[in-house]
């Protein structure tokens, strides 16, 4: 290989990317001081780029960069030379004039920020470049990280409009994953849904790896810390890979919808945890390529569950599957840069940064479908159990109504029972006052009564037996029922061998009419009880109900009781077997 032309600065030129007038020797024992890179320059063993962008990938030692400067730019004798990479950890910018006098300066996350020219997350260096002169650039790069170098040269003014717009673009960044990150901070507050606070977890964490990638971890939170600029990369990774299986594992609702994927997630979230630890101690070049290529297994896999549960039919996982498809997108090209595989482009260095500000968009946004989905599916629970209650409630009312209903029975016939006579069945005594007082507070109709005693009921009973007599009283009541059916009388068994009936609407003559038929249907046949046959007369004393008795319906009944008790006594006295009425006694 040949040592390249001089990079002539001329007027009007600002901006320049070295990569084109840079040479390279890759020491990969890294001892080389800068006398011995001097002489391998000097012998042509110092080769050009491969590529614009000087990505190597993981590389032990260190890389030598040379290129030959002549500034004949006459207003512009100072410019800043950016490593535009943050990650490199020592990097070493020697100027050796002609006059044989050398500049050293320091930069990378190895040394305290403080040593930079400028405050600004990529390593940067003031160079002094009087108009005219010859000046070797030696740039040495150590690092545990992948080697990139891409180096440039600004004017102060240059570099001050490159960084505004670049700063800009990563405010914007970081303002969208605050946003979001407060929106759902205030949603998970209320809502109380653990796929918020993992969705929180892993915007947090994500946001980490890329401020330490971007270079302002190092600028903001770990300036004089060489430790934690090797490990935070490796390690804000691993905490995302774990936030990211945590929520997709609550998000999609593996432990129900998929247990085997359920297993697989925490195998890997447990993988995710122990490379954490580990990466505290393995060497950076170890741990961050595990690191980054895990990135690509659980965004993979995430995929894979998506697809698996949303192929059981749960819808949100398609919004999801969107999300982490961007991520995938932008990481992809991240990583491939990393690796030397894709040229540094805006698109492929901002890919992740692109990429991941969709997917925590759309998982905000799945989130809340998430979300919009459950409650449909609470209402709709609410509403089935709702439904379901009404026709409980509408059967046990039913079933309420029968009983009552048959309660209302039982207690119709107990009371019917209450008013009757056990052994004839007529109504009793109580009964038929009752309604001959509700008769008589009618007060339209005249009402007779007739007192009805069998003859010598006693001889009956003793003739016969009392079975016999019971038969006797059955059939008497029947037959004294049949006759006074088409008369509507109110019959009842007033005690003993003895009825009482009341003729509403009838005089006491008619009365004695209808007595005297009665009468003559008991003389009629006999009374039948097995063998026995008996011969039945009764004695019937008859009176009229006095009208216009007032508000002392049951003085009236008693009297009137009282006076068709002695007409009967008049008809026993006159021989029995006969009728007689109360007002002929008179
Ligand atoms: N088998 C039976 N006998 C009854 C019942 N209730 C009352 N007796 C009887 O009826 C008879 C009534 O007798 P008494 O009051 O002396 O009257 P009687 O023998 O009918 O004579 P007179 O009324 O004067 O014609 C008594 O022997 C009672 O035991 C009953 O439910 N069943």
């Amino acid at each position: 290989a040949q040592t390249r032309g001089p990079l002539v600065i001329d007027a009007g030129q600002s901006q320049l990317a070295l990569s084109p007038y840079v040479d390279y020797l890759h020491d990969v024992d890294g001892d080389a001081d800068l006398d011995a890179a001097r002489v391998w320059q000097q012998e042509g063993r110092f080769q050009p780029l491969p590529s614009a962008s000087a990505a190597f990938g993981f590389q032990p030692g260190a890389f030598w960069f040379h290129a030959r400067l002549v500034n004949l730019h006459p207003g512009e004798p100072r410019w800043l030379l950016v490593q535009e990479y943050a990650l490199s950890d020592r990097v070493d910018v020697y100027m050796r004039r002609e006059d044989g006098t050398v500049q050293h300066q320091r930069g990378g996350d190895h040394a305290p920020f403080k040593v930079r020219s400028i405050r600004y997350r990529h390593p940067n260096f003031a160079l002094d470049l009087p108009p005219g002169d010859a000046v070797d650039l030696y740039v040495r790069v150590q690092s545990q990280s992948s080697m990139q170098v891409p180096l440039s040269l600004y004017t102060p003014t240059a570099f001050t409009e490159m960084s505004r717009d670049a700063q800009l673009a990563i405010g914007l960044y970081y303002g969208i994953l605050l946003a979001l990150f407060f929106y759902n901070l205030v949603l998970w507050l209320t809502l109380r849904d653990p796929s918020y606070f993992w969705y929180l977890f892993h915007i947090t964490a994500f946001g980490l790896v890329l401020f330490t990638l971007n270079g302002l971890g190092f600028e903001y939170l770990w300036p004089s810390s060489a430790w934690l600029a090797d490990k935070a990369v490796p390690l804000s990774i691993c905490l995302a890979l774990i936030g990211m299986q945590q929520f997709a594992r609550t998000f999609l609702e593996l432990p129900q919808r998929w247990p085997r994927g359920n297993w697989v997630s925490l195998g890997l979230i447990t993988f995710f945890a122990l490379l954490g630890l580990a990466s505290l101690e393995l060497p950076y070049r170890v741990s961050t390529p595990i690191a980054s290529r895990a990135v690509l297994v659980g965004v993979l896999w995430i995929a894979v569950a998506s697809i698996v549960v949303l192929r059981r039919g749960y819808r949100p996982a398609r919004l999801f599957l969107l999300a982490w498809a961007m991520f995938l997108l932008g990481t992809t090209m991240f990583t491939l840069v990393a690796f030397g595989v894709l040229p540094k482009t805006f698109y492929t260095e901002y890919g992740v940064q692109i990429g991941s500000a969709l997917e925590m968009l759309l998982l905000s946004v799945a989130l809340g479908y998430r979300y919009a989905a459950l409650r449909n599916e609470n209402e709709r629970i609410v509403r089935e159990a709702k439904l379901h209650l009404e026709q409980k409630v509408m059967q046990r009312t039913g079933e309420l109504r029968s009983a009552l209903g048959q309660l209302e029975n039982a207690h119709a016939r107990l009371r019917e029972s209450s008013q009757r006579d056990g052994l004839t069945g007529l109504h009793n005594r109580t009964h038929f006052r009752e309604r001959l007082l509700e008769i008589l507070e009618r007060g339209d109709r005249p009402v007779s009564l007739l007192m009805i005693d069998l003859d010598h009921f006693k001889s009956i009973n003793d003739r016969h037996g009392h079975l016999v007599g019971d038969d006797c009283l059955r059939w008497a009541a029947r037959t004294i029922g049949q006759t006074l059916r088409p008369h509507e009388a109110l019959l009842a068994r007033f005690g003993g061998e003895e009825f009482v009936a009341a003729l509403p609407g009838m005089g006491v003559h008619d009365a004695a009419r209808v007595g005297e038929s009665l009468r003559q249907a008991l003389h009629a046949q006999p009374c039948t009880s097995g063998p026995h046959t008996v011969r039945i007369s009764a004695s019937i004393g008859v009176h009229q109900l006095p009208t216009g008795h007032g508000d002392d319906g049951d003085d009236a009944i008693d009297q009137a009781l009282q006076r068709a008790d002695e007409a009967l006594y008049a008809a026993k006295a006159g021989g029995r077997d006969c009728v007689r009425m109360a007002g002929a006694l008179a």
